[in-house]
């Protein structure tokens, strides 16, 4: 199948998990990263959902679904072991417009959860259409193995150069050519053998000669 990729902001929203077990768990810290507010209703829960309840982070209905418990829920998952109450999971969520991962039947659902590989605010996620979700796992550990730390730091220091033109300069074109330049060159590399002369001089040649690691706020200039 053909997804849309997105980014959702769910920051202090209401998201409901059905179903307590190994796969509502990983849909949970995934949604715990992300800011929502987890409520988990299932009647067998696994440990560390637990231990997540009990330090305050989700909040738990230890009992089976009934309909009716997704009202206010802007995301729903359809996350238990038995179809036929993801199948009525399903069902309330399409009446009420809410968005519905189906984890044992993608087709019938709304959205998939693609593997994710985080550096900082660099998020990198794979999916292969709900296919052989292995694969992304596999594929989202390979790209691991490239995109390092030092694509998160080096995120950093272009967001502070991006802020500052942004707030220098309202000539578009111009700061386009700059970051599109900036973007191209070396960073992360120079970043990850700690090459923080060569960074600056870089930065310098291409955004101006206060675009600094110090001038930027980085503090020390072994550690942006
Ligand atoms: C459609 C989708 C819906 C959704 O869950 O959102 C879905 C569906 C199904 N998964 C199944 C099985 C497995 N899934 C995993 C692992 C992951 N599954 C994830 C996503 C997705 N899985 C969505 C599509 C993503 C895409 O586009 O590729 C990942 C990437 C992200 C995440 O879960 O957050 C996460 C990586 C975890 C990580 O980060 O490493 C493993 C491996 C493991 O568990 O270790 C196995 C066992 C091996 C195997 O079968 O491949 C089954 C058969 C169940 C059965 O046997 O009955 C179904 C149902 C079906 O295919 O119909
Ligand atoms: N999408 C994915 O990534 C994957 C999906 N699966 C599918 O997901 C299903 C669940 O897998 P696991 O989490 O490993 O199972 P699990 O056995 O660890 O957990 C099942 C959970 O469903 C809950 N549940 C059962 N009936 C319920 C009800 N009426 N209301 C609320 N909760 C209810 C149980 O209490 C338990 O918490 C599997 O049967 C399989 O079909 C399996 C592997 C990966």
């Amino acid at each position: 199948m053909t997804f849309l990729p997105i980014n959702l902001n769910v920051t202090g929203r209401p998201v409901t998990v059905v179903g307590g077990g190994r796969v509502a768990r990983r849909k949970c810290l995934s949604l715990l990263e992300a800011g929502a507010r987890v409520t988990v209703i299932a009647p067998r829960l696994d440990a560390q959902l637990l231990e997540l309840a009990n330090d305050g982070l989700i909040c738990l209905a230890q009992r089976p679904y009934a309909d009716g418990d997704l009202a206010g829920s802007v995301l729903v998952y359809a996350a238990t072991d038995d179809p036929a109450v993801n199948r009525a999971v399903a069902a309330e969520a399409h009446d009420r417009g809410i968005p519905v991962d189906v984890i044992d039947a993608p087709e019938r659902g709304s959205f998939i959860s693609p593997a994710v590989l985080r550096r900082g605010d660099l998020v990198i996620a794979v999916s292969t259409g709900g296919g052989v979700p292995g694969f992304a796992a596999r594929v989202r550990d390979d790209i691991a193995g490239t995109i390092g730390q030092e694509y998160a730091e080096a995120l950093l220091i272009l967001g502070a150069i991006r802020e500052k033109l942004l707030t220098a300069s309202k000539n578009a074109a111009y700061n386009k050519n700059i970051l599109h330049d900036l973007s191209a060159a070396p960073l992360p590399e120079m970043v990850r053998s700690r090459n923080f002369e060569e960074l600056d001089r870089t930065l310098a040649r291409i955004a101006g000669p206060d675009c600094t690691l110090e001038n930027l706020g980085f503090g020390r200039k072994d550690s942006p």
